[in-house]
């Protein structure tokens, strides 16, 4: 188990900065997290979103150290030996994780900081730092989830499978966070998500 600092005793060094703050969007593969946070933090560059690290491979468009850092699996297990990782897990065959330094720097020097992971990630911050807002993004129906997976076009259809199935096991972990939102109408959700959050 990786020691985690709690954000609160990470020692401010500017008397007249407030701490920041951590947001955690979580909810199934395809439901739209991805497009949410894009919108986000087009509309709010202020936010501060962490990249996080993964070892499955990139889809096309993809850029290395703007969607994710792309590494392999031998480089992502020797990083959690070295305690490299706030958050990680494995989630349909790959690793995903979440740096700890960068992270840290920014919500000491006050910002606003979005991630966007899977259920047993935002499990691991919520045990870590218990201030930080959750917000789980639900489909209006797992129907048009799949659709939604599908429509992307971005993956196996042994991805796909997978995906599905872990996304049953999520959608019934939805009311541990703070706050739901259906992504149903794009625009209403984002609303929602911008108010939880600048409210
Ligand atoms: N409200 C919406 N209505 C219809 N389609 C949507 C809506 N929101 C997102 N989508 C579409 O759903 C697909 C999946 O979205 P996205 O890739 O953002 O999901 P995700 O939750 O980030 O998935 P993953 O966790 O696998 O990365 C995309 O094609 C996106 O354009
Ligand atoms: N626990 C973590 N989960 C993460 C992280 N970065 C992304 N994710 C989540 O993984 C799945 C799959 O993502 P995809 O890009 O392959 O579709 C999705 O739920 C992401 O939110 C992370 O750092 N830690």
């Amino acid at each position: 188990m990786m020691q985690v600092l709690p954000i609160q005793s990470c020692a401010n060094t500017k008397k007249d900065q407030s701490p920041g703050r951590l947001i955690v969007l979580t909810g199934p593969s395809g439901v739209g997290k991805g497009t949410l946070m894009r919108s986000l933090l087009q509309r709010h560059p202020q936010l501060y979103y962490s990249v996080s690290v993964t070892t499955r491979s990139p889809r096309p468009g993809e850029i290395n150290g703007k969607s994710y850092y792309f590494i392999s699996r031998s480089k992502f297990e020797q990083l959690i030996a070295e305690g490299e990782f706030l958050e990680w897990a494995e989630f349909a065959g790959n690793y995903y994780g979440t740096p700890r330094e960068t992270l840290l720097n920014q919500v000491q020097s006050g910002k606003l900081v979005v991630l966007e992971i899977e259920l047993e990630g935002a499990r691991q911050i919520r045990t870590s730092f218990p201030n930080a807002l959750s917000i789980f993004i639900l489909p209006p129906s797992f129907d048009e989830l799949e659709k939604r997976i599908r429509g992307r076009a971005q993956d196996s259809e042994e991805a796909i499978a997978r995906r599905l199935c872990r996304a049953q096991e999520e959608l019934k972990a939805a009311d541990e966070f703070d706050i739901k939102i259906v992504n149903d109408n794009f625009e209403t959700a984002l609303n929602e998500i911008e108010a939880a959050l600048f409210k």
